[in-house]
């Protein structure tokens, strides 16, 4: 018997259920939920789960997470973005937080957006009252669930617990809200209290329940008990936490059993190791079962919009909508890549709206570098290509990222070729305080020395302005990305700045180190419009 045969059947009878599923590791829409569920009685195939929407819980759960703090105008702009990506509910927040929170709930409540919004509400009465206040379509009313929780975070019964649920239930529904009852800790919660609880909060009025799984501590199986028992009891969604890794898996077993409503958050943030990431769900679905959910072309723009607003970075390799997703380096997958482009792909970028990259570094192969240099525009000889790339996995071997800048000013070498520069920052003296920013820059222009002064909201952009002041209408390049990189530790560090800029349909990204900031990022800036100027000898530099 193959090897991974063993294993399934061995996993299979641990989970307690019959191996039903094949070894085939190319995706199959048809097929049913492979072996974790088997032909347990309470679960669907997912390819069957076309009724699953989304609960954004981004601008609460999300929010929860450690420095995070969003402004009335970011949470309306993302929950603008979620509703395009045709997110079913937005929780925008809980009411009691205060004054803010409650103005920001309104800021949502009024963008008349399709989804429905939603507050986040403990179980009190003056919390329904509040999320009134706002403006709500509905409300997510939260309840103790474990022992846990009930005796020790609360101190009550667990016969008070049904009585107030009920009450608050009644209360919420008698005020037209659509009204959700989420079982705190229901994970660790004895199963036979869980579905009185339920179906106490549904015979009150509740239009669905949710388990949350509050400190991630569920395994696949033990979701598959909890959702196959609560689908008894009326609609579910799932709200499940990535403490084990195990957030996507958890939420994808909820839908299995019955589940319709999956909770989560943009990259995956919230309290610890945060909340299932919709994105991984929705593509999930999408591309292991061929479930159209979300709109997918709009996470990629979704994932930045929300890290640049919370200040938490997207991990380089997260799934979905990392930096490296999308990303190849490797000489053996560059190659096979440039035969077919799902060679070492799932499913095309476009899908989630990115682009695929090849980039060089220390693994780089022949195919890699001849590609890049096509693009541009440079053809090199059958005797020249062997030492590109030698020299291209060298500068990778000293940890360094080979940028476009780097491989044609190697290829320029091996060619002995002299670059003739058409811009070329001499000079840069930067202000900055509490006054405005200001810059100077001098540059050389086709060998001609230019001075040039320009203010900005920073350094940077002042003596971008500069820049832009010397070169006139050729400087008319967009910077498409700007990273910056401490490259040794404390405040006399060096940085290195990598600029990606693009005028027309050229795109060139450049990097430059120095231990001020400022001219670091403008060497790069500079180099970066020098390159792209020579795409097009005929761009009249201002004053020319
Ligand atoms: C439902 C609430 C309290 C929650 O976010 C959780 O339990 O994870």
């Amino acid at each position: 018997m193959p090897i991974t045969r063993r294993i399934e059947e061995v996993a299979a009878r641990r989970l307690g259920v019959k191996f039903v599923g094949s070894s085939d590791p190319t995706p199959d829409t048809d097929a049913s939920n492979s072996f974790l569920f088997g032909d347990h009685p309470a679960t669907r195939s997912l390819a069957e789960a076309t009724d699953v929407e989304f609960l954004d819980t981004t601008l609460r759960d999300g929010e929860q997470a450690p420095g995070v703090s969003l402004t009335p105008a970011e949470k309306a702009r993302i929950a603008k973005r979620l509703d395009d990506a045709d997110v079913s509910v937005i929780e925008a927040g809980s009411a009691c937080t205060g004054p803010g929170e409650r103005e920001t709930i309104r800021r949502v409540t009024s963008l008349d957006l399709d989804a429905t919004v939603v507050s986040f509400c403990r179980g009190v009465r003056n919390d329904i009252d509040l999320a009134l206040d706002c403006g709500v379509d509905g409300v997510d009313i939260v309840v103790p669930a474990s022992d846990r929780h009930i005796e020790t975070k609360v101190g009550t019964t667990h016969e008070q617990v049904v009585r107030d649920t009920v009450e608050l239930v009644e209360y919420a529904a008698d005020h037209g809200l659509w009204v959700e009852v989420l079982g705190e800790d229901g994970s660790r919660a004895d199963l036979e209290f869980l579905v009185e609880l339920m179906s106490a909060a549904m015979d009150a009025g509740a239009d669905r329940v949710c388990v949350p799984d509050t400190v991630g501590h569920a395994t696949p199986d033990r979701m598959l008990e909890i959702y196959a028992a609560l689908n008894e009891v009326g609609p579910t969604s799932t709200h499940t936490h990535d403490d084990l890794g195990l957030a996507v898996t958890n939420a994808l077993v909820g839908v299995a059993a019955g589940a319709d409503l999956v909770h989560g958050t943009v990259n995956g943030i919230g309290e610890r190791a945060g909340n299932v990431a919709i994105e991984e769900v929705a593509i999930a679905l999408d591309h292991g079962y061929g479930v159209g959910t979300l709109r997918t072309e709009e996470l990629y723009g979704l994932a930045e919009l929300v890290a640049n607003s919370t200040g938490v970075p997207i991990a380089p390799n997260k799934a979905v909508v990392g930096e490296n997703a999308f990303t190849h380096e490797s000489g053996i997958h560059t190659d096979g890549t440039l035969k077919d482009d799902s060679m070492y792909e799932p499913y095309p970028p476009e899908r989630v709206g990115r682009e695929r990259r090849l980039v060089l570094g220390k693994h780089a192969g022949r195919a890699g570098v001849e590609a890049a240099l096509t693009e541009h525009d440079v053809g090199v000889g059958e005797d020249e290509l062997p030492e590109i790339v030698s020299r291209v996995k060298e500068l990778g071997d000293r940890g360094k990222r080979v940028t476009d800048a780097d491989l044609l000013a190697i290829a320029e070498e091996v060619r002995g070729q002299e670059r003739e520069r058409r811009v070329e920052l001499l000079d840069l003296t930067a202000a900055s305080g509490s006054g405005t920013p200001t810059a100077s820059v001098r540059l050389r222009v086709k060998g001609e020395e230019r001075t040039a002064a320009g203010t900005g909201s920073g350094p940077v952009d002042a003596a971008l302005t500069a820049v832009r002041g010397a070169l006139g209408s050729a400087a008319d390049a967009q910077l498409e990305e700007y990273h910056v990189d401490a490259i040794t530790g404390g405040t006399d560090a060096v940085v290195t700045v990598e600029v990606t800029m693009s005028r027309g349909d050229r795109t060139v990204n450049v990097a430059a180190s120095d231990a001020d900031i400022t001219t670091a990022s403008v060497r790069a800036m500079v180099d970066a419009l020098d390159r792209l100027l020579a795409y097009d000898e005929d761009t009249v530099l201002a004053d020319d």
